[in-house]
């Protein structure tokens, strides 16, 4: 039975959902890195909001971990490339907070249109300060997003209700998704420019960081209002309190930082800031939401291998999971069958679909592919990783379908374009679930891909199957089955031959030097 370690504080309904699905789950928030380090090596998975920091050093003892969930958009806390490079599928819930995040944004819009927080401690102060406290309406205002994705999209629905006009920076939005939401698309430098309101709503990337630096603020409306809800580092703090405190900027409202937890921070203080504890997911509502749906896809993973919403491997349906299974047990069989064979500048990989295996999704089988064939070069590559390292290769990576059926119902080629010319093998599944070699570099052949095998290339001579029989025989390896293909007779010839014991390097050139022999090599499957 697989075993979850929930790490965070989180609804009691993730739990709930792991039991229900079978699967033990331990409920451990606020455990220190060194005591999560300690345990971590029990669990296959482990569910995490923003606390629990899984990095590099906490991951290396991670032997059984095979999925992180995040119940939660921001993936900021995983370390993500060490997560990849063990094979652990990391997943988000994209969703479940957006609306919580979006009216929360709202809430801090009107914070700062009202000096809502100020006016509060005055008021419980006993001071009635009623003209201090002048503010400006909404209605009729321009919002200026930065970043118009998911929760970006709901905030200006919100705005737009409010009569607000949304005008928005984001380079990945298109003119008809903007006509669709009923706002207008803008450069960065328009945002900044004609803003009443400005909210932030992009991940923190290279792109993003310091988006709103001193310079871009200074580029602002004066007496514009800030929020961002989205993440802390995406503004320059120190120029965003020089701004506060010249009245350039109207007020700024903060629910994340640059340095978080923000127990201290040089805003806090300043008039007209307002500040919140990262609260934008924080409703009952959203809480319940993104655990329940980080416990079901992670269940999903362990018991069936479906895989939503993950960040760094393709997405498998539940329906497709099982149908998939035996393809990718296929699939990298035949990937490490060539990563074996070829020797170098491997720069090209076709993945083709015939017939049945057309109809599935064929990320994943790419993804097995290249696992099996960079396996002989890195160690450390899997499923997860294997596609960014083919690409960090500059390894090009093609799919190709044909719905049509040739001689089998189901087949998967593989074409490797290497400096010395492209090579393709084939495979399908015997009875729906046994994968087996049906064409090794152009040539017919049949063979069970296991264990340890042996490859010979020769000229096909009378008596060339007896002499590396008795060659082997000699050397006390047993055989296990014989797999033989031939182009033509007289010409080239193929052997795979499965044997009990280990190829040694001796027997290796024992076999070399059998007259026709033209390249032979030590298999592991
Ligand atoms: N405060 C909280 O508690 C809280 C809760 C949920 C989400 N978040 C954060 O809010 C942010 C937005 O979440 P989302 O679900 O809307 O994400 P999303 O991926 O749906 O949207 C992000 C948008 O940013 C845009 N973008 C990317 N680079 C950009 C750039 N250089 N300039 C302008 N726009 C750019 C993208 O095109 C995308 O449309 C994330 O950082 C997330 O972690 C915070
Ligand atoms: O879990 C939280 O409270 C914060 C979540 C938020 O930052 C997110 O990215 O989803």
């Amino acid at each position: 039975m697989p075993k979850v370690l929930i790490s965070d504080k989180m609804s009691p309904k993730a739990a709930e959902v792991f039991r229900n699905r079978g699967i033990e789950v331990d409920e451990k928030p606020g455990l220190s890195p060194e005591e999560l380090k300690a345990i971590i090596g029990e669990y296959d998975g482990l569910a995490v909001r923003s606390a629990t920091k899984p990095n590099e050093d906490i991951l290396s003892a991670a032997d059984n971990m095979k999925v992180i969930g995040r119940a939660g958009i921001g993936v900021d806390n995983i370390d993500m490339n060490a997560a990849s490079a063990r094979g652990i599928v990391v997943m988000n819930t994209p969703f479940g907070n957006s609306i919580t995040t979006a009216e929360h944004a709202i809430a801090l819009m009107f914070a700062v249109a009202r000096q809502l927080p100020e006016a509060d401690a005055s008021t419980q102060a006993g001071k009635w300060e009623k003209s201090r406290f002048m503010g400006v309406e909404v209605t009729g205002k321009t919002l200026g997003l930065i970043g118009a994705g998911n929760i970006g999209s709901i905030v200006a629905s919100r705005a737009l209700g409010l009569r607000m006009k949304v005008i928005a920076y984001d380079p990945f939005l298109t003119e008809e998704r903007a006509q669709e939401l009923g706002i207008r698309k803008g450069t960065l430098d328009e945002v900044l420019a004609q803003a009443d309101f400005i909210t932030l709503h992009t991940p923190l990337t290279d792109q993003t960081r310091n988006i709103l630096s001193r310079g871009n603020l200074e580029k602002t409306k004066k007496g514009v209002r800030i929020v961002n809800c989205a993440r802390g580092g995406l503004i320059d703090e120190a120029a965003l309190k020089d701004l506060l405190e010249s009245g350039h900027v109207a007020g700024a409202a903060l629910d994340v930082f640059a340095e978080e937890p923000a127990k201290e921070n040089p805003l806090f203080g300043t008039p007209g800031f307002v500040a919140t504890p990262h609260l934008g997911a924080s409703t009952t509502e959203a809480q319940v939401n993104v655990a329940i749906q980080v416990a079901e896809q992670m269940s999903d993973y362990l018991l069936s291998g479906a895989v939503t919403n993950a960040l760094n491997t393709p997405s498998v349906s539940a329906e497709d999971a099982p149908k998939l299974k035996p393809y990718m047990v296929l699939a990298e069989k035949l990937g490490l069958l060539a990563g074996q064979l070829i020797e170098e500048g491997l720069s090209k990989v076709t993945v083709e679909a015939e017939g049945a295996l057309s109809e599935l999704n064929l990320k994943p089988i790419t993804s097995a592919v290249l696992a099996g064939l960079l396996r002989p070069m890195s160690d450390s590559v899997n499923m997860v990783n294997a596609p960014v390292l083919a690409r960090d290769r500059g390894i090009d990576i093609a799919e190709v379908r044909h719905e049509r059926e040739g001689d089998y119902h189901t087949l998967l080629r593989l074409t490797v374009e290497t400096s010395k010319g492209a090579r393709s093998i084939a495979g399908t599944l015997f009875g729906e679930n046994n994968p087996r070699l049906v064409e090794l570099f152009g040539i017919g052949m049949e063979a069970e891909l296991s264990g340890q095998m042996l490859y010979v290339e020769n000229a096909d001579k009378p008596g060339f199957i007896g002499a590396v029989g008795s060659t082997l025989g000699k050397a006390d390896i047993n055989i296990g089955t014989f797999n033989l293909g031939r182009r033509g007779g007289g010409g080239e010839a193929i052997m795979l031959v499965s044997v009990d014991g280990e190829i040694s390097e001796p027997l290796l050139w024992d076999i070399c030097r059998l007259e026709g022999v033209q390249d032979v090599k030590a298999l592991r499957f």
